[in-house]
């Protein structure tokens, strides 16, 4: 084995060193084999009062070898992503338990994290922004992971962008369901070379040809093959793969239930089980013979085929499929494929370095600049939130086309006043939330990745949409302010108007964003909306007179975004005016709500709630973005509790 990763490390430097253009030699590297032995991961699974805990591995020894592709196959739940995940440092979850000892070219390492810098991860979803092209998400994946000069940054994009095959779409969006882009197979390419920017020696991979057809498929496996041929170590979970993808295949692991059944040669796979009487038809796919012998409704279907009776007992296939599993677990536990799972130290790998690779300005910079690009690249988004906004003022002039005077004129300025600051808040909470929980799988796979910090991600995406963040509250006040015929004493009113719109657009964003942040699906946020924020709205000074409020709500009229903007607005819009409420008879509209503050005490707090909350948000990204991983204990410190099921 020693020989073998010495001849591929010298392979790759001979490359390097004499610039032949090999395909994918993008700098040196040392090859990687990644072992684990006597690894079991438990689950510990409460229903109701009743703790149970379930196997999700069960004592697996393994290996992943350098310049090899090796699948992983099994049915549903046979562990295929937990073992990925761990074995990518990517197991995160509070109820799991894991004992196991993991090496590193034959050297025992206690966690793969210190590792990884060396490693990638390519997500069965491609998470790339759709508003970017995959040169331009190259170019700033480069930029932010890569310390080299921007000559050999830019020679780097360029050659991965022809190795990839996709010279032809390296300029066209990646796209979405509301954006026209490039083709699926094109985007799988472009999320692989995301992560091949970095010049991996590991590559895992969770289902790259799902949702791709047969021949995009191939062309991704080709990829994958390729890259395993220039000494990567190429990890793969596989759905489905058809015969021409399964001769792509230099190694193979098939799981089930927690077990592995076989781990060797690919090729060899046929035979082996052929020795064990399960023979692969001729001229059919032996993943699909395979998946056949792994599940129980494939001896079900055998059963069916060799004619034997339709009338099966359940309890009997059942117990006839774990006998036929026992066997394969024995058979693969004293076959030769464990001798070969032996590892011997090689070259020694490098821990990561510590810290980011570019500082903090120019991670700010280059988020700033790919966040603002984003928000105006969204067309629909940016339409539809002016859209918003000029319907709210449409629905203004109507209601409120005559303000009258008196006391009917006080009721109405009210309602408009409280209507615009409504219309705004909403507004910003569901902007923030809508753009945040789109950019939230990205935010997670680029923090795995240690590309920028959550300080830079977090103020410059929130500093980005600054500029937008002025227009959408001002819109719908400049529109209606002189034609509903709000006061037109003096200009400064109506500016005065934007401010106080502008600063309760910032909280709302603020509190939109903190949602967003702690409730990760976008669908259960939305629905959440109304009953997080309408107490806060039912509260906020305009339907219930602040004097008769009672205590325990006070939280919620004083962090109120209504009150204060509205409070201000009213302030605004009566100051230094004498109001009647009937002829002859001057009244004090800010006193009949209770008002005590000034409208620019109003605009302190509102800030200081927008700052505060924001704090929050960023406090609760840290938390998202940093979980506890399950830590990996000594072997022979957990048992079995429960084989998997
Ligand atoms: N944190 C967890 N707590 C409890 N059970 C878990 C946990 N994670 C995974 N499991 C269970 O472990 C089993 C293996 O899950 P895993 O996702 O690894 O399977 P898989 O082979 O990748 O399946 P699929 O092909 O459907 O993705 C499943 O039964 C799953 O429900």
């Amino acid at each position: 084995m020693t020989d073998k990763l010495q001849s591929i490390a010298n392979r790759e430097e001979q490359l390097v060193n004499t610039d032949n253009r090999a395909e994918f030699s993008l700098g040196k590297f040392t090859p990687i084999e990644l072992a684990w032995d006597k690894l079991i991961i438990n689950a510990t699974i409460k229903v109701g009062k009743t703790t149970t805990e379930k196997c999700l591995l069960n004592n697996l020894q393994g290996v992943m070898k350098p310049a090899h592709f090796t699948a992983i196959l099994g049915p549903s739940g046979s562990g295929k992503t937990t073992l990925l995940n761990f074995l990518s440092g990517r197991l995160i979850s509070d109820n799991l338990k894991i004992s196991g000892e993991l090496s590193l070219n034959g050297k025992r390492i206690n966690d793969i994290d210190k590792f990884n810098d060396q490693m990638a991860y390519v997500m069965q979803d491609d998470i790339l922004l759709a508003t970017f092209s995959p040169r331009e998400a190259f170019y700033f994946s480069a930029n932010m992971r890569l310390t080299i000069s921007a000559e050999e940054k830019a020679q780097r994009v360029e050659a991965l962008i022809r190795e990839l095959g996709i010279t032809k779409c390296a300029d066209t969006r990646v796209g979405n369901t509301q954006i026209r882009g490039v083709s699926g197979g094109e985007r799988k390419r472009a999320s692989i070379g995301v992560e091949l920017l970095t010049n991996p020696s590991l590559i895992f991979l969770d289902e790259p040809t799902t949702g791709l057809d047969s021949s995009t498929a191939l062309q991704v496996i080709d990829l994958l093959k390729k890259l395993a041929k220039n000494g990567r170590t190429i990890v793969s979970t596989i759905h489905q793969p058809s015969s021409e993808i399964f001769n792509n295949f230099d190694r193979l692991m098939l799981l089930v239930r927690g077990n592995i059944i076989y781990q060797g040669d690919a090729e060899q796979a046929i035979d082996y089980f052929a020795t064990m009487g399960y023979q692969c038809p001729n001229f059919s796919n032996p993943s699909d013979y395979f998946m056949k012998l792994m599940n129980e409704e494939g001896l079900l279907v055998e059963k069916i085929q060799a004619g034997e009776s339709e009338d099966f007992d359940d309890a009997q296939i059942k117990a006839e499929f774990e006998q036929r599993l026992e066997g394969f677990i024995e058979n693969y536990k004293n076959s030769n494929m464990i001798k070969e799972l032996d590892t011997h130290e090689t070259a020694l790998i490098k821990e990561n370095d510590v810290g980011f690779h570019i500082g903090f300005v120019q991670q700010f910079l280059l988020i700033y600049q790919r966040s603002f690009l984003n928000e105006i690249r969204n067309p629909m988004d940016v339409k539809l939130k002016i859209f918003q906004s000029i319907v709210n003022a449409i629905m203004l002039m109507l209601v409120y086309s005559d303000l009258g005077k008196y006391n009917e004129g006080l009721q109405n300025r009210f309602g408009a006043l409280f209507f615009i600051c409504t219309g705004n808040a909403f507004g910003g909470i569901q902007g923030a939330l809508h753009t945040f929980s789109m950019e939230r799988p990205l935010f997670l796979r680029e923090r795995i990745n240690k590309t920028y910090s959550v300080h830079s991600f977090f103020w410059a995406r929130s500093l980005a949409e600054f500029p937008f963040q002025i227009i959408y509250p001002s819109l719908c006040v400049i529109i209606v302010y002189y034609v509903i015929g709000l006061s037109d004493e003096n200009v400064g009113k109506f500016f005065m108007l934007i401010l106080i719109q502008f600063l309760t657009y910032q909280y709302a964003v603020s509190y939109g964003l903190l949602l967003s942040t702690i409730i990760p699906k976008i669908e259960v946020a939305t629905a959440l909306v109304p009953a997080l924020v309408i107490p806060f709205m039912i509260l906020g000074g305009f339907f219930v007179n602040q004097d008769n409020i009672p205590y325990i709500f006070y939280p919620f009229t004083y962090l109120s975004m209504f009150k204060y903007g509205f409070e201000a607005a009213v302030i605004n819009e009566f100051d230094n005016i004498s109001y009647e409420c009937m002829p002859g008879q001057p009244c004090q509209p800010v006193e009949m709500l209770s008002i005590s503050l000034t409208k620019w005490e109003c605009c302190y707090i509102l800030i200081g709630l927008a700052i505060g909350i924001r704090i929050f948000a960023y406090l609760a990204l840290h938390l998202i973005s940093s979980p506890e991983k399950p830590k990996l204990q000594p072997p022979e410190s957990m048992q079995i509790n429960n084989k998997p099921k």
